[in-house]
């Protein structure tokens, strides 16, 4: 990778020279190995109530959206609140998972672990594999013909923390997902100029949807979800689109996903379209190839005096731990697990892996029902099927997948869909008919309001007393950290229905004249 000279390579020496390790590993300046690494000033694009625990609303006060900092300190009080960290051993990095020899009949694992340079190991029951999937670059350099000449520099989005270093250059950021569009919004702040490569376009909506609400408390409901799968697709496509467009016509923005129908997650971004307006951002379409000091545009423009490109390609992921790599089967970022957990050719179900999923919803409520449901397998609670009947779900998994992503090698799954799905299982899923009976307003909280994660711990085992007031309450803790000045009384505005019958009344004389 071309270090770009003008990013101080000091701090690498410093790092290994007792550079002060930022509190939260993630924003290091150098990212550790291993790990996921993000930019300073990521703030989530899943709202508050749509991505907290389902048993541990976030503090009413907090902001809708939050800074990656004050996420880091919700988990640690979460970690606090349930006596977790007991059982966590951090600065410890798991090298080897095999199966004991016994296998077949126990079902246990050994577990390799290196800590403070000492390696131990240990035998478990059973493993979960939580270990994340943005923490391997995907740097297809081989899509970038030229790239090798290219005398600027070159990063993956990964490495980028800051846009202070990027004063007065010329950039390229190549990716229109949520890191590209992020960081290219951000280096338009410092740079000369941005460019923002996308192959094949993205929705990108702000957070702030109709009436000023969270997109996600408006769009990730069981209606909508319900009205997606029941109408003909034609017709759900043309609704998804229309919703999708309704803000602004993406096209006049260079931003128009080449299959506007895809499901895909969209891009949250609240500034991209001022940013374009503005002409520091300037969307052009996929590389077709680097020069020296310049890129070719597959439309034929040429940019340049390019001083450095941020590859915002997007990441994949494996396994590297586990001595047999035919267990966790994934390639070409799709992975062969039954339910998206349970790799199925194991002769004991003790292995889950957990977060392989990309949804509309967010990761933490996911992870919270696929470890409900890991567990109850564990358990013996829940029987697998056999290998066969699994094998032809993740086929017909895959099948579905190509319907609403146009693709089976993606990890995007429908958030409500495969929710149902887990909660079904454990007995955890809300049953609205049976609500509507016995408490009809909090049915029609659960299916036309937001999909919030309390409604995953309503009922069934993992039941939380503080479920049905969470659903109640959910819009005054929305509300509650944007409402901080009351509107002074009104004066001098008339009654809107005084003022409608005003508009009215002319309106019905001059019909009568002239019919
Ligand atoms: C920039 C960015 C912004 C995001 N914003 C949102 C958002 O707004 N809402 C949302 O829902 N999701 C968001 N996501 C996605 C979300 O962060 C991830 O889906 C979520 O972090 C997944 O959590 P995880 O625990 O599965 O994996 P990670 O958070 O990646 O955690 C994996 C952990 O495993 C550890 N690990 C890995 N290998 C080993 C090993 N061999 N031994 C020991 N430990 C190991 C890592 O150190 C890490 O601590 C965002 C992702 C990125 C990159
Ligand atoms: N604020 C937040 O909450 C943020 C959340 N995130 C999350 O982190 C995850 C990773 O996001 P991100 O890093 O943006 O990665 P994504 O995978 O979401 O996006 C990768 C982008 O790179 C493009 N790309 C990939 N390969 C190529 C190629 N060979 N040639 C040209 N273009 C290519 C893709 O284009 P194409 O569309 O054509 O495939 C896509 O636009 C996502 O879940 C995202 O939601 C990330 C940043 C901020
Ligand atoms: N869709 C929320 C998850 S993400 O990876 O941003």
């Amino acid at each position: 990778m071309h270090t770009c000279p003008f990013l101080p390579t000091e701090q690498v020496n410093l790092q290994r020279g007792g550079y002060p390790k930022f509190a939260v590993p993630l924003l290091q300046e150098k990212p550790e190995e291993g790990r996921a690494s993000i930019y300073r000033t990521v703030f989530t694009n899943s709202c508050k109530e749509m991505m907290c625990y389902p048993d541990f609303p976030f503090p009413d006060d907090y902001p809708n959206y939050i800074h990656n900092a004050r996420l880091h300190k919700y988990i640690r009080d979460y970690a606090q609140h349930f006596d977790l960290l007991r059982h966590i051993r951090f600065k410890t990095t798991v090298t080897k998972i095999r199966k004991r020899p016994d296998f077949s009949a126990t079902g246990q694992w050994e577990v390799v672990t290196r800590s403070d340079g000492k390696e131990e190991a240990a035998v478990f029951d059973a493993v979960m594999v939580c270990t994340g999937h943005h923490v391997y670059p995907n740097l297809p350099l081989a899509h970038f013909p030229g790239i090798e000449k290219f005398k600027g520099c070159y990063l993956h989005s990964r490495d980028y923390k800051e846009p202070e270093k990027f004063r007065g250059k010329k950039v390229l950021v190549v990716g229109l997902g949520n890191s590209g569009c992020d960081i290219a919004v951000e280096l338009s702040t410092v740079a000369s100029q941005v460019y923002l490569s996308s192959r094949r376009g993205s929705w990108v909506m702000s957070r702030v949807w109709n009436f000023g609400y969270p997109w996600d408390m408006l769009l990730i409901t069981r209606f909508w979800t319900w009205l997606d799968n029941f109408l003909p697709k034609a017709v759900s496509d043309w609704l998804y689109v229309r919703s999708m467009n309704q803000q602004y016509k993406h096209e006049d923005f260079g931003l128009m996903p080449v299959d506007g129908s895809s499901r895909r997650e969209p891009v949250l971004n609240d500034d991209i379209l001022s940013r374009i307006t503005c002409g520091v951002v300037l969307i052009k379409p996929n590389v077709k190839e680097f020069r020296e000091t310049s890129v070719l545009f597959q439309d034929g423009t040429v940019q340049d005096d390019l001083d450095a490109v941020i590859f915002a390609t997007g990441y994949s992921h494996s396994f590297p731990f586990m001595e047999d790599e035919s267990i966790i089967e994934s390639k070409n970022n799709e992975a062969t697990l039954y339910k998206c957990i349970v790799p199925p050719k194991l002769e004991k179900p003790t292995m889950a892996v957990i977060g392989l999923v990309q949804s509309f919803g967010s990761a933490i409520p996911t992870a919270d029902v696929q470890c409900r449901w890991a567990v109850k397998v564990f358990q013996g609670l829940c029987t697998l099927p056999s290998v066969n009947e699994m094998l032809e779900d993740i086929e017909e998994k895959k099948r579905s997948k190509i319907r609403w992503f146009g693709t089976s090698n993606t990890l995007q799954t429908d958030y409500i869909t495969y929710m149902n799905e887990l909660t079904s299982a454990i007995g955890a899923k809300p049953n609205v008919l049976k609500l509507l009976l016995t408490d009809p307003l909090l049915a029609l909280k659960v299916f036309f309001g937001p999909c919030t994660p309390y409604q995953f711990r309503l009922t069934g085992p993992g039941k939380w007393s503080g479920a049905r007031k969470a659903i109640f309450t959910q819009w005054d803790r929305t509300l509650k950290p944007t409402r901080t000045r009351e509107a002074p009384p009104a004066t001098s505005t008339l009654p809107s229905l005084l003022v409608l019958g005003m508009l009215l009344i002319p309106l019905l004389l001059l019909l009568t004249v002239l019919y």
